[in-house]
């Protein structure tokens, strides 16, 4: 017997923080009946004393080291069935190339966790349940003495059913379905893919339509549309059109929305349109129910995948289209690990799969607006609300001059109750939850603050509390002061829990419905309040962030916002960019029907140039500053970044490593600036500083970094710290 030939040796990533891959030899004489190792199969491989499952990567690649050293793959899973196809691997092979992460972390990934592990399989093909012409003739026969099969058939006599169809018809389907399967009454076939039946849907504005034929114009070709149009425009209409024409071109279609855009109402809204049921992938989901939807899109079954960040990341043959909405939505860039933005994978992934992608939003991120305004992207405007509605009236409180209960202007209240007289709905919005920011005592001024961060802990007075929004700690709040022992605790501040009780004073009788982590924690619990607000009759919602994402409330006619002030005076260059989004998607919930919205803003600085601007000449002037001071500043989107993130329990180790890596920074035309601290330095009882690596173009950042990560990986004050790079940097 020969030995192994160097040009049989497998290139594995495998779910391990190293910088590469890794060679196995191919598995031992594999049977006859089993086809060649392909790229994109998973495998099973010794490591170190473990049993890891990677993917294979390369076939056939020459040994970086002496094969007689090399380990045997142990067996290749899943029937040597690629569980990622070539240009899914070819994407993820840029992501780890430009992110600057483990490959093995990437491409795990990217694999729905139930295919993670070795005993974890890819589903059997689901099945369909079909009644015979047998079965057709017993059941109009005489009933007998099996009343369970004879329902199963009169369930089947109406058309085909799926599994968990049957499961409805009783515990026993199981043994039931194999009587009469033995019988010759029913037979099974492979589940079909779904089909769409569109229907309904609005006739477009002028807007909409050119923007819709501008876009279908390039199916089957790569172009990035920007759509650019305020809130309540119909830019769902636009994708709900587009991807109508993908569906009936016999495409598949991927929607990617934030984190807590993917509501119950959004889901029924395209699957009632498109008539049709979408495979839906988020975090949230059981392992079973995730490989169930991935595999579907993976097959073709499912023509319609709808999902957060890493649905992207979904096999789909025959994909013709990716839409994201609210791409400006920071949930969209993964804030540890695996740093990626998914919409710039998106575009790449659109760019190499030859089709078009739609980025949407009210307020477009500075980003895409730059890509616009340099012909990168298309730019479609929807400068009016679809349904005649107009956009809301804005009212800025000046806090100086107004009486204040609880955090509540008295001109707010009053408004609320007018719109609660009137039969409409109010939304108050705070991106605090709890009760108050701080505890405090009156006498001494100690105040909570949290033992493993820059921060103070939030009390939560419902379930007597404190808590750290950063780290998670928590510790039951105290009753006296623990330095003074007086008596003389209060909340400094308000959170989501004190407004929603102070109106519940206010306007007894009226419900207050409160939308915060905290609130909707359980599973469920988020869409029954939005149910409730649908109904319609006269509340008041309390909430953050949760809030201003993408709903459509037709009865809420006035929107309070209660304190955005921090981010005036913030060290973040993006904080104003970030408070305009904010503004505006919370505003515009308001007025999105017949009767005109209005927003109260409450602040301390009403002469601000940043609100008067938005405020007065709204988003596209707005963000049209934001980019001039960009620009002027050189900063991105004008500039590329790159962050070097470090962190460790002791402050020297951090700033030692950092500036061991500053020094071995290679020339080039890009420059590193730091160390600085992170903008909250101790979260967890750990310091957090970086390095800023910046330049004018992204091929030169590249090749600097590309040429800095072999030092850094030899730097022994590396040891002491955890660090990562971090491409494209949303927060510091
Ligand atoms: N052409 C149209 N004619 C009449 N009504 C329309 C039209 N297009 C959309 N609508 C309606 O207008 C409302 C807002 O539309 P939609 O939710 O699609 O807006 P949007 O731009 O996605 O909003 P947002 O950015 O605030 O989430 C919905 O009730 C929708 O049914
Ligand atoms: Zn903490």
């Amino acid at each position: 017997m020969s030995g192994p030939s160097p040009k049989t040796v497998l290139k594995l990533a495998l779910p391990v923080p190293l910088p590469h891959l890794f060679d196995y030899l191919p598995p031992k004489t594999p049977a006859a009946s089993e086809s060649p190792v392909v790229p994109g199969v998973r495998a099973v491989v010794p490591f170190g004393r473990r049993k890891l499952v990677g993917v294979v990567v390369e076939c056939g690649a020459p040994a970086a080291v002496d094969s007689k050293r090399l380990l045997r793959v142990s067996r290749i899973l899943d029937d040597g069935v690629p569980v990622i196809d070539t240009s899914l691997l070819g994407l993820l092979r840029w992501c780890w190339q430009y992110y600057k992460h483990a490959p093995g972390e990437v491409l795990l990934a990217a694999l729905p966790p139930a295919l993670r592990k070795p005993d974890g399989l890819l589903p059997e093909p689901p099945l369909r349940f079909l009644i015979t012409e047998a079965g057709r003739e017993q059941l109009a026969g005489p009933p007998g003495r099996a009343p369970a099969q004879r329902a199963m058939l009169k369930a089947l006599a109406d058309g085909p059913l799926g599994e968990d169809e049957l499961a409805a018809t009783g515990s026993r389907w199981r043994a039931v379905l194999k009587r009469v399967s033995e019988q010759g009454w029913v037979e099974s076939e492979p589940e079909p893919a779904s089909t769409a039946r569109p229907s309904g849907g609005h006739e477009l504005t002028g807007e909409q339509a050119s923007a819709v034929a501008a876009i279908r114009e390039d199916l089957g070709q790569f172009r990035c549309h920007l759509l650019d149009g305020v809130t309540g425009s119909g830019k769902t209409e636009v994708y709900l059109k587009v991807l109508e024409q993908v569906l009936r071109d016999g495409g598949q279609g991927l929607v990617l929305v934030p984190e807590i855009g993917l509501t119950p109402q959004l889901l029924r809204r395209f699957r009632q349109r498109l008539g049709l049921e979408p495979a839906v992938l988020h975090s949230g989901l059981s392992a079973g129910e995730r490989l169930a939807a991935w595999d579907a899109a993976r097959t073709g079954r499912a023509r319609l995948v709808i999902g957060t960040r890493s649905a992207l990341f979904t096999p789909m043959p025959e994909l013709g289209l990716i839409v994201l909405d609210e791409e400006h939505d920071t949930s969209f860039k993964q804030q540890d690990g695996f740093r990626y933005s998914a919409r710039d994978v998106a575009v790449k992934r659109a760019a190499d799969g030859e089709l078009p992608v739609i980025l949407g939003s009210a307020t477009p991120s500075l980003e895409s607006l730059n890509n616009a305004q340099s012909g990168r992207y298309r730019h479609h405007r929807l400068r009016h609300r679809a349904n005649r509605a107009v956009l809301p009236a804005w009212r800025v409180l000046d806090m100086r001059q107004q009486a204040n209960v609880q955090g509540l202007a008295a001109a707010s209240v009053e408004a609320i109750e007018e719109t609660l007289e009137q039969g409409g709905q109010a939304m108050v919005f705070l991106n605090r939850r709890g009760y108050a920011p701080v505890l405090m005592c009156q006498s001494c001024g100690w105040h909570s603050e949290c033992a493993r961060c820059d921060a103070s802990l939030t009390w939560h007075r419902s379930t007597r509390q404190l808590c750290c929004h950063h780290c998670g700690s928590q510790r039951r709040a105290p009753e006296l002061c623990p330095d003074c022992r007086a008596d003389a605790l209060f909340g400094l501040g308000e959170g989501t829990q004190q407004i929603e009780e102070a109106l519940g004073r206010r306007f007894p009788g009226v419900p207050v419905l409160r939308f915060d982590r905290d609130s909707t924690a359980r599973k469920g619990r988020f869409g029954e309040q939005v149910e409730k607000v649908m109904e319609g009759e006269p509340c008041i919602l309390v909430g953050t962030q949760m809030l201003a994402k993408g709903h459509h409330f037709p009865g809420v006619t006035l929107v309070v916002v209660v304190n955005v002030d921090q981010a005036l005076y913030s060290a973040d260059f993006r904080a104003l960019e970030r408070l305009g989004q904010t503004l505006l998607q919370v505003a515009g919930r308001a007025g999105r029907m017949e009767r005109p919205g209005t927003v109260m803003l409450q602040t301390f600085h009403p002469e601000h140039e940043a609100l008067a601007l938005l405020i007065g000449e709204g988003y596209e002037a707005y963000a049209g500053w934001l980019l001039e001071d960009r620009r002027a500043a050189g900063l991105p989107p004008c500039a590329f970044q790159a962050l070097l993130r470090a962190e460790a329990h002791l402050k020297s180790d951090v700033e030692t490593f950092l500036q061991a890596a500053a020094a071995v920074f290679p020339d080039g035309g890009c420059r590193v600036y730091g160390p600085l601290p992170a903008l909250m330095e101790r979260v967890g009882g750990r310091y957090r500083m970086y390095l800023m690596v910046q330049g004018p173009g992204r091929p030169e950042l590249h090749r600097q970094l590309d040429a800095w990560l072999p030092l850094l990986r030899g730097l022994r004050e590396g040891r002491r710290v955890r660090w990562a790079i971090d491409v494209d940097p949303q927060e510091v």
